[in-house]
């Protein structure tokens, strides 16, 4: 590149900047006027508006001064909330204006037009001319999806062809022009190197200017209703759905919003992790949740649950317990679809018979008992469908309870209750029924009008005993107070037996053939009843059992669905079950739905294969509405660590590692644990001194890295941090984690406390092992004091080093 072109870059970068600066100074005094507009309109909203209601047209009149006060206020509060946005817009331009800039001819014009491409637009002041376009206009995606020649991008109204003669990246930092690149390939590998190399942080950050073609694809796909992409470990997953969120937050601005967005994540520690990328690109934060925490609002109060840490810790340690390889079956078919389709035969089968209720009882009393609730069920008609009759059913002891509340004014224990009120508390309930003169009024006229229904008074009668109606009215109120639990409790469904109904499906083979109509039973399905059984009886729910129960439970009462939110995210795709997925399907039911996950890294029994044809997440829409993807390449490790983390898996060759060097992994087999902690405190001093600053020391469990914690902190390693479920944030430092938590995050350094035979050995912790290794992307260290895992055994010797 000459240094004249490399001046007019200079020069264009200081014109922008003066005119992003003075756009600042201009908006400032706005954004100012616009906010006191609106606060005095708030302020004076009600002179502004006689309300005046005692005619129709006055009525009318005073209905539409309001709606104009309200509408100028919120149509101020628009503008300034516009201009804030734009104001912050231009700040965070302002020290990186723009990364990236093509050339492009479109066919039929005459004239090049410079593209310069920036986290945000910026149009000169005649308001046409852009001097930086947002990275997520149609324009832009020339730049991710072209080298230099014929290129294309799509807009609304077409596809517009043309040539791009010049492809550029910048580096501009605090305003300055650091460094430039013409690259002929897609996006050049400079800038990518560049930002790979750097040190891992404790926030993810945004892609925007290297996003590569395969990303692009996904970012901006809008057509289909379910994306799935397969993607390698570190091949750019989670970064794309970010830049997927803000892209529709930008392509669809005018009628969507982040709340109607939610991201599906493994766990909280990494929702703060991704936290920081959205509002780095000035858009609003998604809804960010895990499915764990779903469960735990609508059964936590039922029951204990266990959460997939758990049942993963049992999975791994759990091998000498008795019902092991029960619970394994019972893990898979509790996942699988063949369940859910049971589950929906078994809500058919108790439309005729077999429905639980609990009895209704108020003060060791039973009001309505479980055999008269189930006698009313099925005395409605067969052909009204189960929830249905489940909502009649609720009406109908709603007004049985509004009977039995009247019949119990009369009984002792109110009158005992009326007595035993003393003379204070007497005239407090008196003031307080006359205070509240409007309940008041309205429980006189109740009265009133029941009296004569009932027959007790004549329309015309006038006076009455006060003091009688009053201690009437506060027996009435009495039992009102108690019942008001009652009332609640059916409202909410508990005169159902969930718990029983759940139950009853761990009975017998031949009762669950029959009851759910399928004809496939699990293997040691006995053993599987047993132990489901006996968690259920102590109030407990295994975490298999959770999206089932809370299935069944909506099957019964009726789907509680979600229609405000329009996309879900689901990260760490291939961990959740189909299950799971037609779950959510049904709870969102008006939203698109984009999975991302890496099937080799399906640590938990219930995964899901993503990819492919026969896989069974396509069938949930369809291949239709359905886009596939598949990212091969994989950004985050230096090609070392790909190369020795392929061999781990089968099928592993076709990951391509991305241009980036740096050493092998090394293999230290110590003669001893006491070693082992010695050399990896004096690993983690040298990693130290050698500038890197996040540094996870792995394991496999829980257990393990507690054990690990406490060796390396008796063996000297200073400031280490043990993350357990519970760390609620992703810090930079030490670390010392168990693998299953580490899923999706990424540090400087790995440490894998214990890659021995007899810590890694059984298939199904091969992909653990696997998604422990690449959580590193620069360097990545193993220690045995034992014989190595089967798994490294395979990897040929040329790619590591031994210490
Ligand atoms: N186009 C890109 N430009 C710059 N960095 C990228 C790009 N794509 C991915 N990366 C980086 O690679 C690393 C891995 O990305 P990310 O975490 O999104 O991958 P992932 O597929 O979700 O990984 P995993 O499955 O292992 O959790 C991150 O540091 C991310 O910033």
């Amino acid at each position: 590149m000459n240094l004249n072109e490399w001046q007019q870059e200079q020069q264009r970068l200081e014109i922008v900047k003066e005119k992003l600066k003075s756009t600042i100074v201009d908006l400032e005094p706005k954004i100012g006027q616009l906010k006191d507009q609106a606060a005095d309109i708030r302020k004076r909203f009600w002179e502004e508006v006689t309300v005046n209601t005692s005619t129709d047209e006055d009525f009318e009149e005073t209905f539409f001064t309001i709606n104009q006060q309200s509408a100028m206020l919120s149509e101020r509060e628009r503008s300034h909330r516009r201009l804030v946005q734009q104001w912050g817009n231009m700040n965070r331009l302002l020290p990186s204006p723009y990364f990236g800039r093509v050339d492009f001819l479109e066919d039929g014009q005459g004239i090049t037009e410079q593209v310069y491409i920036g986290v945000s637009s910026f149009a000169d002041a005649d308001g046409l001319s852009f001097l930086v376009y947002d990275w997520r206009t149609p324009i832009a995606s020339l730049y991710y999806d072209y080298p230099p020649g014929t290129a294309a991008y799509e807009t609304p109204g077409g596809r517009i062809t043309g040539t791009m003669s010049l492809k550029r990246q910048y580096q501009i930092r605090g305003g300055h022009l650091q460094h430039m690149f013409d690259s002929s390939l897609t996006i050049g590998d400079e800038l990518l190197q560049q930002v790979l190399g750097g040190g891992a942080d404790a926030q993810m950050k945004s892609i925007v200017a290297t996003i590569q073609k395969e990303q692009n694809a996904i970012i901006r796909n809008d057509k289909s209703k379910l994306l799935i992409v397969q993607g390698a470990a570190g091949s750019g997953k989670t970064s794309a759905a970010l830049q997927r969120v803000a892209y529709l937050l930008y392509k669809h601005r005018e009628r969507l919003t982040a709340d109607q967005i939610v991201l599906f994540s493994p766990n909280p520690m990494f929702n703060s992790y991704v936290s920081t990328v959205l509002p780095e690109l000035g858009e609003e934060n998604m809804q960010q949740t895990t499915f764990q925490e779903y469960l735990e609002y609508w059964l936590g109060s039922t029951f204990r649950l266990e959460d997939p840490f758990d049942q993963i810790e049992y999975v791994l340690t759990g091998q000498q317990a008795q019902e092991y390889k029960a619970r394994m079956h019972g893990i898979q078919y509790k996942a699988s679809e063949a369940y859910l389709q049971a589950l929906r035969g078994y809500s058919v089968w108790l439309e005729q018979e077999g429905m639980k209720f609990v009895s209704i009882r108020f003060q060791d009393r039973v009001l309505i008992s479980d055999e008269q609730i189930k006698a009313k069920f099925y005395s409605y008609d067969a052909s009204i469908r189960l929830t249905n009759r489940v909502t009649l059913v609720q009406k109908w002891l709603l007004q049985e309870l509004a009977r039995l509340e009247r019949k119990e004014q009369e009984a002792d224990w109110v009158q005992e209750e009326l007595n035993y009120l003393d003379g204070e508390q007497y005239a407090e309930a008196f003031s307080m029924l006359h205070k509240d003169q409007g309940v008041f009024d309205f429980a006189e006229k109740y009265a009133r009008i029941d009296e004569m229904l009932r027959n007790k008074r004549r329309p015309d009668e006038g006076d009455f005993d006060f003091a009688e109606r009053e201690e009437e009215l506060l027996s009435r109120m009495i039992v009102k107070e108690q019942f008001k639990p009652l009332r609640r409790n059916v409202k909410q469904f508990s005169f159902i037996d969930m718990l029983g109904l759940y139950s009853q499906l761990f009975s017998s083979e031949a009762a669950y053939r029959e009851m759910t109509d399928e004809a496939e039973v699990p293997e040691l399905w006995p053993e599987i009843c047993v132990y489901t059984k006996d968690k259920l009886s102590r109030n407990e729910l295994f975490y298999e059992d959770a999206t089932p129960y809370l299935y069944l439970k909506e099957l019964v009462e009726g789907t509680r669905t979600n229609t405000q939110v329009r996309h879900i995210f689901v990260d760490e795709g291939q961990d959740y079950s189909m299950f799971q997925y037609e779950f959510l399907k049904r709870l969102f039911p008006r939203a698109r739905m984009t999975v991302l996950g890496d099937f080799s890294q399906a640590i938990f029994t219930q995964a899901t294969n993503l990819h492919g044809t026969g896989s069974p997440l396509v069938r949930l829409f369809g291949e239709e509405d359905t886009s596939q993807f598949l990212l091969v390449r994989s950004y985050r490790s230096t090609r070392e660590i790909v190369e020795f983390t392929k061999p781990l898996l089968p099928g592993g060759e076709a990951i391509v590692p991305f241009e980036r060097s740096g050493r092998k992994p090394i293999l230290a087999g110590l003669e001893t644990s006491g070693r082992r902690v010695e050399q990896i405190a004096a690993d983690i001093a040298a990693l130290q001194a050698e500038g890197y600053t996040s540094i996870a020391v792995i394991s496999k469990t829980a257990a393990g890295s507690t054990e690990a914690y406490e060796a390396l902190a008796a063996g000297g390693v200073k400031e280490l941090r043990l993350i357990t479920k519970n760390t609620p944030t992703f810090e930079k430092g030490i670390l010392v984690i168990p693998a299953y938590l580490a899923k999706g995050v990424e540090f400087d350094a790995v440490l894998i406390y214990d890659a021995s035979l007899q810590s890694y050995h059984r298939e199904n912790e091969r992909k653990l092992f696997y998604t422990a290794c690449t959580r590193a992307m620069h360097r990545l260290l193993l220690y045995s004091a034992g014989e190595w895992t089967p798994f490294i055994q395979a990897v040929d010797t040329s790619l590591y080093e031994l210490l």
